[in-house]
């Protein structure tokens, strides 16, 4: 009789697979027709595009859409089990997108973020986000934010000195700076990573979002976020430097709350950790970690690559290099400290930061969930699709960007800026749930690009970006060493 049973609960089992399989399918019927509309393949029960993923070659996430929209070209669909990707480089499509009430949740392959960082900012759903974004953003004021331009000068000067000895990676070396300045400023020391050779956080730190970008191959062809091979061979490693970080994050709030307690802070001049602290009926201990961590990742890889991509495409075009290197003298002189003052006259300066930025966009896409259907033009974009904002792709799309692989800063002159949709240009994202760390990492940005370049002279072999292969799952930098070099000025 015990073989009836396993017979009677394998058929159940089947009957009960076959409804989920069919329920789903149902669902999602008004997703077949709006995917009719774009390029892309067919869907196929249980597997979604398995089978043509597996055949295009690519090694992660960003990679897999990358090839697509070569392949296929832009719009375009595709599925990763039952869940539906519709990927755009359309300014209209994406202004809707990224600031329509329905579509504020992040696409469910951010999942793989919460599997290894858990809930936090970047990734809450939309209700929780609200409040704790109405949190954070009381800390990112103006007054306060000036109030850093010394800590963003002090530690280029060590980037400076950095510049002028042997270093191994570029990426590391402006990553280094990210760090250590954003400790000093919201913990209040600094861990010297830039003078420190030996600390390999920010390789580690690499190290997890590779991780993340290679388990995404598996969770792009077959919809849920588990690599057992790369669990067994990376898998221990990227949980014993987690477990590290969170350490580390640990003892930097118990640091911070010391220093509180010594020195108190009040009002607008919280930053956005003193703020939770003060708050710890609201923050238990393990979120604030979480919080803390994910704005030091999300500060320092983005604004190290975006700083590392500005200095190699300087390299790259000499003449705007003599500009910018005009401008900071005559507005700040040789040797002068960098004060806040001086930043907003660095007009030409900043055009070349926003001009790098469309290029090389540091983080290459964004992506949303549509929790009700949305009109955009004439057409529905489905409750359920998950959309990629395809930021790269959409910087370099010649119906807004006239000869868009050509590195111009003027751009970005304000006529030329009104003659665009606002919404073609988005490396810091764009919306309600844009980069709360904008008007930081433009300061950030405008102080090492000065301190720097008149400093050194800078110089790449490159001609085109096109010679650049680039990687990345959240922020973009290239497969190898960048060619950028730096020698001094006399
Ligand atoms: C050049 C530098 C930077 C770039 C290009 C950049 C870009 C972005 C982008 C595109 C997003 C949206 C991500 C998404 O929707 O998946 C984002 C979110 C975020 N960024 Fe930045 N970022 C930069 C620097 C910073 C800095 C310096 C900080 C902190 C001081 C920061 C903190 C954050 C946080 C916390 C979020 C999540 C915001 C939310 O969901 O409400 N970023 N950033």
């Amino acid at each position: 009789m015990a073989w009836l049973k396993i017979v009677v609960g394998a058929g159940v089992l089947a009957v009960l697979v076959i409804l989920k399989v069919g329920w789903s399918l149902y669902k999602k019927r008004h997703i077949f027709e709006f995917a009719k509309n774009f390029n892309g393949f067919r869907f196929y029960p249980i597997f979604g595009n398995f089978w043509q993923l597996s055949n295009i070659g690519y090694s992660d996430f960003f990679d897999a859409v990358r090839v697509l929209a070569r392949k296929l070209g832009l719009p375009l669909n595709f599925w990763y089990g039952h869940s539906y990707i519709h990927v755009t480089d359309d300014a209209e499509a994406i202004k809707v997108i990224l600031n329509h009430p329905d579509s504020l949740d992040k696409a469910s392959f951010y999942n793989i973020v919460k599997v290894i960082f858990d809930d936090c900012l970047l990734v809450y759903k939309a209700e929780d986000w609200k409040v704790r974004r109405k949190f954070f953003s009381k800390s990112f004021n103006q007054p306060l934010l000036n109030s850093y331009v010394h800590y963003f000068y002090r530690n280029s000067n060590v980037l400076v000195d950095v510049l002028h000895n042997d270093y191994e990676d570029l990426f590391s070396v402006f990553g280094h700076y990210t760090f250590d300045t954003f400790c000093d400023i919201y913990v209040g020391k600094s861990y010297n990573l830039q003078t420190d050779p030996n600390n390999r956080l920010i390789e580690e730190l690499d190290a997890v979002q590779k991780y993340i970008g290679e388990s995404s191959v598996v969770a792009v062809t077959f919809g849920f976020p588990l690599d057992l091979k790369g669990l067994v061979t990376n898998g221990w490693s990227t949980i014993s430097l987690l477990n590290q970080l969170r350490k580390l994050s640990f003892s930097m709030i118990d640091f911070r709350r010391e220093e509180l307690q010594k020195e108190p802070v009040v009002g607008s001049q919280l930053s956005f950790l003193d703020a939770m602290i003060s708050r710890g009926d609201l923050f238990h201990p393990s979120i604030m970690s979480k919080e803390l961590l994910v704005f030091l990742l999300a500060a320092t890889d983005t604004t190290g690559n975006a700083l590392t991509f500005i200095f190699t495409l300087l390299g790259m075009h000499p003449e705007i290099q003599q500009k910018v290197y005009e401008e900071v003298i005559t507005e700040i002189g040789r040797d002068a400290p960098i004060e806040t003052d001086h930043l907003p006259k660095l007009k030409y300066t900043e055009r070349v930061i926003s001009e790098s930025m469309r290029l090389l966009p540091p983080v290459p896409m964004v992506a949303r969930y549509l929790n009700k259907d949305i009109q955009i033009g004439d057409k529905t974009f489905p409750k359920g699709a998950n959309v990629i904002v395809y930021t790269l792709a959409l910087h370099r799309n010649s119906k807004y960007w006239p000869n868009p692989k050509k590195f111009d800063p003027d751009r970005f002159l304000p006529e030329e800026i009104a003659k665009r949709p606002p919404s073609c240009y988005i490396p810091f994202s764009g919306g309600p749930r844009n980069c709360i760390g904008k008007l930081y990492a433009m300061m950030s940005m405008k102080v090492v690009v000065a301190n720097v370049i008149r400093n050194f002279r800078i110089s790449s072999k490159y001609r085109s970006v096109d010679e650049m292969e680039m990687r990345g799952l959240i922020t973009m930098r290239t497969k190898d060493d960048i060619d950028c070099h730096f020698s001094p000025r006399k």
